[in-house]
């Protein structure tokens, strides 16, 4: 890939008063109006980004007052164990203090576990429960709801929709992030510069998992730079790429950093070159603070702290090491001590421009109220219902494969029970089949929503905390989505079933069987829900099929409800398969069904549908019965899936 040097401010052309910005026309620039334009002076080296226009130009400047962030005595204290085996309370962050000035890249380094991570938790406001001290911004202290509509925060893991191509995310993002009086071609004026900022244009109709690791850690950054934040925290930014794309995400944050905005991310060991495009460093080392101030100046820090920094040696490295103690513990303490845990401000570069910071008069963190979210409810669940259904459409698993596996078992069981609905001889495997029916629709969409379900969660995570959208509206959207699916695997799976085991062909008993069907899908998935929104995939996998063991037992098919001991009847009315059962039994045998044809020469135990009826111990006549608990079930787990959501969304932080 070619390096070229590019002076921004050359690309720059005041025209009319607006900026033109690489080759959009005045028009687009016209419509950007939540972004001032304001020519930078700004060198920056960038990567060919493939597209041979190299000329990527900066010039989204923040619209609002800079961000200056201070935060003291920050303690960090986290609750490890289990009711069970008792708690132990374990504090991560020692009361460490810090600033991290508007305008600026900021680093937090430390080895392993130092507490980079956290230290990004609490200050962007992720973490909630266990944290102490107090944040400040701009002399004022932190008003989460207002804070978290001027930031945002980028995970260390690139949490994307895979299957929507880059221009599709870009604007399920600007149709949720940007106000709604927003026109089309506004969104579409700021995608496309964002795009081109990030050197993404040439990715538009790309699909995400196509995308290279360095390409998506870009998008995952041009997703929050919709709504254009004054403060970006990024999670270990660089982690996984190489190092021209270390390099290539590093200048872009640079220059967003120039703009005005307030940029923070850990970084673990960054070489010497990278570690010097940073404004400044914050170290830590076993949750305390061991440096904090220009990258320039670590070096007299180290000669201060009687530790100089061996000649050729990266700066970076060096600090690493002395935070790991590979020089001894003394010298740890040192530092702590001659930093003050990050009081000291005599290493910054400006330092009188440092004491300034945090005093900022500041209107915009009045207003804590009202909705995190940018747009209404409806339009939040309109975007994610679209997206949603440009997910099924490609989605090969949970379209395609499901149909084909409904299809298919169908075809398989239909063989093998061929006819088995009116022959009186087979009573008793149709009645077999009936429960294999059951089972089936448990056990595909069950599974099916446990093991996908868990990725899903991170990226409603990282999405509902940076505002997007509501938990409600993300929840609806989820439960309507997949009904039109469901209602056509089910219907096509019913009906090859039906018709080649040749139960009654009567509309009235077709229907009763199809909705007691789809009800139990319904059930199942929630069922699955529940445990895929609280659940690992591997503990959802374990406890999915163990918890419905008891269901099956208490459904009536093995041993019936007759003869069920009185101390477990409770168990049949929690048993969402009991209903089932009882409806598609009812769908088959019930209605008064007249004799079962029975060839000549053999002998038909159960000819007679009500003798039947009475030795397997099913009600046929309770078919609203059924419908109305199937329902409730429906309903309560999937209340139980939202709560559960609802805890978890909340217990992460
Ligand atoms: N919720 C928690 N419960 C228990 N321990 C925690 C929790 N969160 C963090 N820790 C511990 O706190 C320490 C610091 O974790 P943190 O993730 O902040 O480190 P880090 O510096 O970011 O490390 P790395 O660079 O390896 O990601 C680690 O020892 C970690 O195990």
């Amino acid at each position: 890939m070619e390096t070229v040097l590019m002076e921004a401010s050359a690309d720059h052309q005041q025209k009319n008063g607006h900026l033109q910005v690489n080759g959009a026309s005045d028009k687009n620039s016209d419509l950007v109006k939540t972004y001032q334009k304001e020519p930078q002076e700004t060198k920056v080296l960038l990567e060919d980004d493939g597209s041979g226009k190299n000329e990527i130009v900066f010039n989204m400047a923040p619209s609002t007052s800079p961000i200056d962030i201070k935060f003291e005595k920050i303690t960090f204290t986290a609750t490890e164990g289990s009711i069970l085996k008792g708690k132990n309370k374990k504090q991560i962050l020692h009361e460490v203090y810090g600033r991290f000035p508007s305008g600026q890249l900021i680093a937090i380094m430390g080895p392993s576990g130092a507490g980079k991570s956290t230290l990004l938790n609490v200050l962007s406001g992720y973490s909630i429960q266990g944290v102490g001290g107090k944040v400040l911004i701009n002399g004022n202290p932190r008003k989460l709801k207002a804070f978290r509509r001027l930031s945002c925060y980028i995970t260390q893991d690139d949490r994307l929709q895979n299957l929507l191509t880059v221009s599709e995310n870009m604007h399920t993002s600007a149709d949720l992030k940007l106000p709604s009086s927003t026109s089309k071609a506004e969104k579409q004026a700021i995608i496309d510069e964002i795009l081109s900022t990030l050197g993404l244009g040439n990715t538009k109709e790309t699909l995400v998992e196509r995308l290279s690791g360095g390409q998506k850690k870009r998008l995952s950054i041009a997703l929050e730079l919709v709504s254009n934040p004054l403060v970006l925290f990024l999670d270990e930014p660089t982690t996984g790429l190489d190092s021209s794309s270390c390099r290539q995400c590093l200048e872009l944050l640079k220059v967003l950093a120039s703009q005005g905005r307030t940029i923070v991310c850990t970084i673990h060991q960054p070489s010497a070159s990278l570690f010097q495009m940073f404004d400044q460093v914050y170290v830590l080392a076993g949750g305390r603070c061991l440096y904090q101030g220009g990258t320039d100046n670590m070096i007299p820090f180290f000669e201060d702290v009687q530790s100089p920094c061996p000649k050729f040696h990266n700066p970076a490295d060096y600090v690493i090491e002395l935070a790991c103690e590979e020089y001894g513990k003394d010298k740890v303490e040192k530092m702590v001590q001659v930093s003050n845990n990050g009081q000291n401000l005599k290493y910054f570069k400006e330092p009188e421009k440092i004491l300034k910071t945090g005093f900022t008069e500041s209107t915009i963190f009045e207003d804590d109220n009202g909705n995190l979210q940018a747009t209404s409810k409806l339009n939040q669940l309109k975007v994610l219902l679209k997206r949603g259904y440009i997910k099924a459409k490609r989605d090969k698993t949970m379209t395609y494969l499901r149909i084909a596996v409904n299809a298919l078992t169908a075809l398989m069981l239909g063989t093998l029970y061929f006819n088995a609905g009116t022959d009186g001889t087979k009573v008793i495997d149709n009645y077999n089949l009936l429960f294999s029916i059951l089972m089936h629709h448990t056990f595909s969409t069950m599974m099916l929503t446990i093991l996908t379900f868990p990725t899903e969660m991170s990226i409603l995570i990282k999405e509902h905390f940076n505002r997007w959208y509501s938990l409600k509206m993300y929840y609806t959207s989820v439960t309507l989505i997949d009904i039109p699916l469901s209602v056509f695997c089910c219907f096509i799976f019913t009906s090859i079933i039906y018709y080649m085991t040749a139960q009654p062909f009567d509309n009235i008993r077709f229907n009763m069987f199809l909705i007691t069907s789809l009800l139990v899908v319904f059930v199942a998935q929630s069922f699955g829900l529940m445990i895929g929104a609280y659940f690992n995939v591997v503990d959802g996998t374990f406890l999915g099929p163990t918890l419905t063991v008891p269901m099956m037992m208490f459904a009536g098919f093995g041993v019936s409800l007759r003869d069920l001991p009185s101390y477990l009847y409770w168990g049949s009315y929690i048993s969402y398969l009991r209903y089932g059962l009882e409806g598609v039994v009812g769908a088959i045998y019930g209605l008064n069904r007249p004799t079962i044809d029975c060839p000549e020469d053999q002998y038909c135990h159960y000819r007679y549908p009500k003798k039947f009826l009475e030795d397997i111990a099913v009600k046929s006549d309770q078919f609203s019965n059924d419908v109305i608990a199937l329902v409730l079930f429906w309903f309560i787990l999937r209340t139980l899936s939202f709560v559960v959501l609802k805890y978890k969304l909340h217990a992460v932080r």
